[in-house]
């Protein structure tokens, strides 16, 4: 039985992205409820930050839809419910700002048009960083920080928007133990409070113990439900038998 879309914090049907003549996913249905924490696995080239970038509505899907809360992908990352926590590579971190203004891009959509912050914009960011244990280098550039650190900032800036569903592409990679600790414990917080999460991990066992549900990805869906009705053996084999995608 499908789930009731009006509750949806996804929904996505029959998406399709090619890049040139390869299919990064092919025929995907799926449906994430809003309050879940979903945890997101799948092999090099499998996928996940296409999966990412068409949800946000930075890739054009060659066919079918993404909705997200009932909207399209622009419209809801107009309305300012969708954070984003993009893998590393994917950002240019010689640019020149700060800490604290990359949380507070966070509130661009509370500002107008001038962007000068009010002091609910101001009070947002300062909770933000301190939730993250970035106070002390909220003046730093960004590139100044270790991979832990920039992860927090992006967090932090998703805490600061209010986002209503957080997208996470792989925030524990090459992140020390303290970062990640920080991270999960602001990830959980923020789901108990109504925040909708979808986190891509490399780190299994991490699944059971965040997650209320995972989706496991190979171009197309293999499973998705409870972590533990998915983390099968036969479907783990399916998810990590199969050879990093050769096009990549
Ligand atoms: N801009 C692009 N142009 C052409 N092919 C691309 C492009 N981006 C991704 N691909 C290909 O699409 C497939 C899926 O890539 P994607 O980056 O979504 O996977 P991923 O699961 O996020 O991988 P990783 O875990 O290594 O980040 C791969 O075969 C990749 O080579």
């Amino acid at each position: 039985m499908r789930t009731d879309r009006a509750n949806d914090a996804i929904t996505i049907t029959g998406l399709t992205v090619r890049y040139g003549g390869n299919t990064a996913l092919e025929r995907i249905d799926y449906e994430l409820a809003g309050g879940e924490l979903c945890g997101l696995i799948g092999v090099n080239g499998s996928g996940k930050s296409t999966l990412f970038k068409s949800i946000m509505g930075l890739q054009a899907p060659s066919s079918g839809s993404v909705r997200l809360f009932g909207h399209s992908p622009a419209a809801a990352r107009k309305l300012g419910l969708l954070g984003y926590v993009p893998q590393a590579e994917a950002v240019d971190w010689t640019f020149p700002v700060s800490v604290r203004e990359v949380v507070m891009m966070g509130r661009y959509g509370y500002m107008g048009r001038t962007r000068r912050p009010g002091h609910a914009d101001k009070a947002a960011v300062a909770e933000a960083l301190e939730r993250v244990d970035l106070t002390a280098l909220a003046h730093r550039q960004i590139g100044e920080l270790s991979g832990g650190q920039k992860k927090r900032a992006f967090v932090a800036r998703g805490i600061a928007q209010g986002a209503k569903l957080m997208l996470l592409d792989e925030p524990f990679a090459g992140v020390d133990i303290g970062s990640e600790q920080l991270i999960t414990d602001q990830l959980r917080e923020l789901n108990r409070t109504g925040t909708t999460i979808l986190i891509s991990t490399h780190d299994l066992a991490q699944v059971p113990r965040l997650c209320s549900s995972a989706l496991l990805l190979h171009r197309r869906v293999l499973a998705s439900g409870a972590p533990a009705a998915v983390l099968t053996d036969a479907n783990l084999a399916l998810t990590f038998g199969h050879a990093p995608s050769e096009t990549r």
